[in-house]
């Protein structure tokens, strides 16, 4: 099993740490959702681990070290602004200029794939439209499917339903969530709405002051006590009729 095992990651910017020292493990087989209040790191941590800014511990897949300049070819991320996203290097950015001539062979079955994939986000019929003139959700949900159809070991999404409706988030939660059963690949999401992190998550990592402050089972991880600490928030955790856990955040602590 593809275990993602991070160990004292340190990172940032330039002068300044944001993650100093997380250690965390995600296994495969389910969604991880990672937590933290605004500013906390959460895409700083994600981004370090995708290899995408200087970083230093260790990231470690079924207990082999990836090297940062692997780590484009098993890690893939999708970020929180997805105006210009996508996980296709420079070069071949420039490259695709020329795709009428490059004379590209692309096996059959992978257009009808990559279309059963946008049906399943339900934009299929949105196939043949410019990017330049979708909404934000479906640009979202593109690149999602696009996220979905590298099909990397470890597929890390920086908030992927912020743009969602109600019905695309299940969608899209789902989605991920099968895909990494399916594949047996790990899937990290960045992700503000707790009950909905409660709902489709197999763990929870919480992230505060550039550390990893709990991790589990949301149960373990979503507790009152944690929310206060972590958010400076008084909310209520119940469970709902359906079993899930359910997040009301009531007022901010004095
Ligand atoms: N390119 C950058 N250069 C300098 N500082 C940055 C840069 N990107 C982010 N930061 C800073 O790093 C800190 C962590 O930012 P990050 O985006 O990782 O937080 P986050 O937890 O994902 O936040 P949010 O929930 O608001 O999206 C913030 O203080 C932010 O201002």
């Amino acid at each position: 099993m593809v275990t993602l095992n991070i160990q004292s990651l340190t990172a940032g910017y330039g002068p300044t740490t944001i993650i100093a020292g997380a250690s965390a493990c995600a296994r495969p087989g389910g969604l991880t959702v990672l937590i933290g209040p605004n500013g906390t790191g959460k895409s700083t941590f994600l981004k370090a681990i995708a290899g995408l800014i200087p970083a230093t511990g260790s990231i470690a897949l079924c207990g082999l070290e990836i090297p940062q300049r692997q780590r484009s070819k098993t890690v893939s991320y999708m970020p929180q602004d997805v105006g210009g996203a996508s996980s296709l290097t420079v070069l071949e950015v420039v490259l695709l200029g020329r795709l009428r001539s490059l004379g590209l062979s692309v096996p059959a079955h992978l257009p009808t794939e990559a279309l059963a994939l946008l049906n399943r986000f339900g934009i299929g019929h949105l196939e043949s439209r410019s990017l330049d003139a979708l909404s934000g959700g479906q640009k979202q949900l593109v690149f999602l499917a696009q996220a979905l159809f590298r099909d990397p070991d470890v597929l890390l999404l920086d908030e992927p339903t912020a743009a969602l409706d109600l019905r695309h988030q299940l969608v899209v939660l789902n989605a991920v969530r099968d895909h990494a059963r399916e594949r047996g690949v790990v899937a990290i999401a960045a992700m503000h709405d707790l009950s909905l992190a409660a709902q489709f998550a197999q763990e929870i990592i919480c992230l505060s002051g550039g550390t990893v402050v709990a991790s589990g089972p949301a149960g373990d991880v979503l507790t009152e006590e944690r929310l206060r600490d972590v958010y400076g928030v008084e909310a209520s955790v119940a469970r709902t009729h359906a079993g899930f856990l359910s997040i009301t955040p009531l007022r901010p602590c004095a």
